[in-house]
């Protein structure tokens, strides 16, 4: 297994049926699935939106710090499996406090596991506050004073949910408070929505990583903005094929996005939603796309370089990488 740093996960998207219905019991509520298969059978996406509906309504279950501390742990011990030895992992804070789940209860539920992940699993760890693009700025500026007055334990700002009517600038003033307070940024872009919204998040938000960004592939002059730039792109595959981004996994743009040279890391954002973790990702680009060993390595050398770890934490990961094939 190859040692890589996950750069785009939800970690809401890790909640697995079997953990859905454990959390509901625990919380004493009833679920609209009478069993686990029905629970899968709803896992039929027709774009992003259908998933998300899904996603949010499943998040109903999370109701404890116990409960987000459960879900983190059960995402580390199945990445330690996948090769993951570092993971930046984006909370959906604004998601929990509307259903009344304090900020506190969520953030400190995360960030508590992730606090020791390193020791405990192998995995160093971040936290990234990532808010939701179809709700208002201002809401994301209030839940963002409030992280920043509590001093959450997070490393960066993200940018997600529903893509395509809500561009990247309408967040222009979060991502300037962000940015003055010393958070990384990065953004969903490029995922539904057309090149125009990377170019914005690049421009507007100043975002250092762009999550998706499969659609720069319709515009050559920004292909090479983003070659020249070695701007990060964190790809996720089989989240592009269940969200129809694309038609099929013949069809993935990825092979062409490395033959270009673009700086693209292979990622599982929702897992449990999409068929599979970092090393089904990886088993998938091999037996369909045909992606040979020598570009695993350069995907897995993208996604340690590409990450806000210390630079002292890249250097071992780059060794152990070099050292994995031999
Ligand atoms: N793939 C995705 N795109 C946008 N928002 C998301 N939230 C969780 N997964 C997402
Ligand atoms: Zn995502």
């Amino acid at each position: 297994m190859l040692p890589v740093a996950e750069l785009h996960l939800h970690i809401e998207g890790t909640l697995e049926p079997e953990l859905i219905f454990a959390l509901a019991e625990r919380n004493g509520i009833s679920l609209p699935y009478a069993d686990l298969d029905e629970l899968r059978a709803r896992y039929e996406f027709t774009d992003l939106q259908s998933f998300l509906d899904l996603y949010y309504a499943n998040m109903a279950v999370l109701q404890t710090e116990q409960d987000f501390a459960d879900m983190t742990r059960a995402y580390l011990a199945r990445a330690a499996l996948a090769g993951v030895r570092h993971a930046e992992i984006m909370l959906d804070p604004q998601a929990h406090l509307s259903r009344g789940v304090p900020l506190v209860t969520c953030v400190n539920g995360v960030a508590s596991v992730l606090a020791t992940s390193e020791g405990d699993y192998g995995i160093s760890t971040l936290l990234i506050a990532a808010f939701l693009r179809d709700q208002s700025e201002e809401s994301a500026l209030a839940v963002l004073e409030e992280l920043l007055a509590m001093q959450a334990p997070i490393a960066g700002i993200g940018l997600d949910s529903a893509e395509v009517g809500n561009p990247p600038a309408k967040f222009e003033r979060l991502f300037a408070r962000a940015g003055d307070a010393g958070l990384r940024r990065i953004a969903h872009a490029g995922e539904e929505g057309p090149p125009s919204y990377i170019i914005e998040a690049l421009d507007v938000l100043g975002v250092e990583r762009i999550d998706h960004g499969i659609r720069c592939m319709e515009d050559p002059e920004l292909v090479e903005r983003l070659v020249e730039e070695l701007t990060p792109l964190t790809v996720c595959p089989l989240s592009n094929v269940r969200l129809r981004a694309v038609d099929d996994m013949a069809g993935h743009p990825l092979p062409a996005m490395l033959a270009v040279g673009l700086n693209v890391s292979v990622n599982s954002d929702d897992p449990a939603y999409f068929g599979g973790y970092v090393d089904d990702n990886f088993a998938q680009l091999a037996s369909v796309l045909g992606l040979s060993e020598f570009d695993c390595v350069r995907l897995a050398a993208n996604s340690i370089r590409s990450s806000f770890a210390s630079e002292e934490r890249k250097t071992e990961l780059l060794a152990e990488l070099a050292a994995s094939g031999s």
